[in-house]
């Protein structure tokens, strides 16, 4: 039994966060644990504010003695990690436990919301875990705040902030231009750079709404491919199909929110021996 972790903030609606992560997880046929490090409530009364309650740091780092107390987790994901403190707290465990297969998935910005959320931390992650990460999954918003390049609006631009972001030290960087990256073929466009070459993952624009934990679910589905042993390559193309799918199977929450659907893949028939 492979064992994949995620470090990540709890969404109550259950389509992003920890949740999402999870679920995916599992879907892959992994044993999924988490460290919680804050918890997102959004407010039905005031056009669906989100807000952020962050666990103490010292709490994420028990959590991480707990489980690192058991074999080693195979993979591990980082996702919406509240305070800056915590993430020292889990740099300090990297370097401890030593896990191999890391996937930063820099949660900064959250769909649905205005602003940006938690941008003082892209200065920590850029310092402390960009550096041991095998993987990162910014999406368009977070690959301009990390590459300090602002918004990216022509492929030339992904290209540069995926070369400024493998600079800081990530072995894979995969911008997720997703349908925020306006193309005139109708494609949900993601960069997968590995210090080599530039790939283009793409699949069909699907035009929904119920998009809420699309980029918490493809870095969850990357670790478990990762922890099931396949190539980054192989995580990332599958990953891809595994979100394309539950993206199309989506379903609307409320008027605010539409969920994924993170069993779609399975439902259309993969993961059948
Ligand atoms: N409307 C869409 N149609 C097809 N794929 C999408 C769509 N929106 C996002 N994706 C894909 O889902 C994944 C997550 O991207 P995105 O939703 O941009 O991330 P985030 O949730 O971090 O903002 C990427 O692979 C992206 O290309
Ligand atoms: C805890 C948590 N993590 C991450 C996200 C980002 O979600 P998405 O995968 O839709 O970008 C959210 C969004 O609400 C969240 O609540």
């Amino acid at each position: 039994m492979k064992k994949t972790l995620t470090i990540a903030g709890s969404d109550a609606t259950g389509g992003a966060g920890l949740q999402a992560d999870l679920k995916t997880f599992q879907e892959y046929g992994t044993f999924g644990m988490s460290a919680i490090t804050s918890i997102v409530t959004m407010d039905i009364h005031d056009n669906w504010s989100h807000s952020i309650e962050t666990i103490e740091p010292e709490v994420v780092g028990r959590q991480l003695d707990t489980i690192f107390a058991g074999d080693k987790p195979d993979a591990l994901k980082t996702g919406m990690l509240g305070d800056i403190r915590t993430i020292t707290v889990v740099r300090d465990a990297i370097d401890r436990y030593q896990p191999k297969n890391i996937v930063i998935d820099p949660v900064l910005a959250c769909k649905g919301t205005a602003g940006i959320l938690l941008s003082e931390n892209a200065d920590s992650i850029r310092e402390l875990l960009l550096p041991v990460a095998d993987v990162t999954t910014p999406n368009l918003i977070e690959a301009g705040i990390l590459s300090g390049l602002g918004e990216l609006t022509r492929l030339a631009d992904i290209e540069k902030a995926a070369t400024i972001i493998h600079g800081y030290g990530a072995k894979t960087v995969i911008i997720k231009g997703g349908r925020r990256f306006d193309n005139q073929h109708d494609e949900a466009l993601d960069l997968f750079y590995d210090g080599h070459a530039f790939h283009y993952l793409k699949s069909p624009l699907i035009h929904s709404d119920n998009n809420h934990g699309a980029g918490c679910t493809f870095a969850a589905a990357i670790t478990a491919v990762l922890a099931n042993g396949q190539s980054i390559l192989d995580a990332v193309t599958t990953a891809k199909a595994f979100v394309h799918a539950a993206i199309i199977k989506g379903h609307p929450f409320n008027q605010y929110l539409g969920h994924i659907w993170h069993g779609a893949y399975r439902d259309s028939g993969h993961f059948k021996s």
